[in-house]
């Protein structure tokens, strides 16, 4: 991680429903340094805490323990600020508003001017290539549209750290593998940092920069495998003995952590 730290987590641990008989430690000692610009994935079986870590870092909850810096801030002044942007794995879309006047909302709520975030709004779509469904409604979209309008949403208040989670996970393979390509496209366009949770191996090796690897309850960063394939990655990577290697690195790391469930 060569970049200055954008995020850092420092000894943070979540447990939910502390004090009763239905606790769960959900992360336990979690050390996490995010360089700028990195493209991190967090992989690791079902449950075992990578929404978890995400939403703490985004401050949609709040660590019971540990401390979290996002760009400076504590992560609730960072959302204040519009420090970052999040992408669920569904789009989450207003079925009433246009694709164009979904894209604008964040900016619109944020009171900027009716010019102003109709031309940022443009550029967004721009962007995700979707120009010319800027009058189209959701539904008249397919799956990986409807994500390319929430990442277009996402980004249009130009936030210096985008949070994903699985934002790919509901779409079949060969969208995903297409969706994989325009991130790492928008992702070089944008140069914001990427904070992405997946089980995919394949997935989070062909993206990132890092694999941060995760172990099963009490969630805990069991590995941290830098991913040093040559960007811009193609679908030509995917099959390069590189590629292969990777994989089966952070494989190992993924099975050599105690977990409850192996990971896809
Ligand atoms: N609001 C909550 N209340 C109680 N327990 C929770 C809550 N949210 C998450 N958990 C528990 O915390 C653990 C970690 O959940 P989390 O969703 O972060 O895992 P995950 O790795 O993202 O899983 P998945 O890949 O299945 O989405 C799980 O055991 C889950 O049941």
């Amino acid at each position: 991680m060569a970049e200055p730290a954008i995020i850092s987590v420092r000894g943070v641990d979540k447990v939910f429903n502390g004090g009763s008989d239905r606790a769960v430690t959900a992360l336990q000692d979690i050390d996490l340094t995010i360089g700028r610009g990195e493209f991190i994935s967090l992989l690791g079986p079902s449950g075992c805490g990578k929404s978890t870590l995400l939403r703490v870092m985004a401050d949609l909850t709040a660590p019971t323990g540990g401390t979290v810096t996002v760009n400076g801030k504590t992560p609730g002044a960072a959302r204040a600020a519009r420090d970052y942007g999040m992408v669920f794995q569904q789009a989450g879309l207003f079925e009433w508003r246009s694709v164009l006047r979904n894209v604008e909302l964040p900016l619109q709520v944020a009171g900027a001017k009716k010019d102003v975030h109709r031309a940022k709004a443009l550029e967004m779509l721009e962007l995700v290539r979707l120009s010319e469904f800027a009058g189209h409604y959701p539904w008249q979209l397919s799956g990986g549209m409807q994500q390319r309008v929430a990442i277009a949403r996402a980004l249009s208040a130009d936030p210096e750290i985008l949070f994903m989670d699985e934002p790919l996970g509901a779409l079949d393979e060969m969208n995903r593998e297409r969706l994989q390509g325009e991130l790492l496209r928008i992702w070089g366009d944008t140069r914001t940092t990427v904070v992405f949770v997946t089980h995919s191996i394949s997935e989070a090796v062909f993206l990132s920069s890092r694999v941060v690897v995760m172990s099963a309850r009490p969630g805990r960063i069991a590995a941290s495998i830098d991913v040093d394939l040559p960007y811009p990655r193609t679908a030509e990577t995917r099959t390069t003995p590189e590629f292969f290697e990777k994989v089966t690195e952070v494989r190992k790391a993924l099975h050599g952590a105690p977990s409850e469930q192996a990971a896809a």
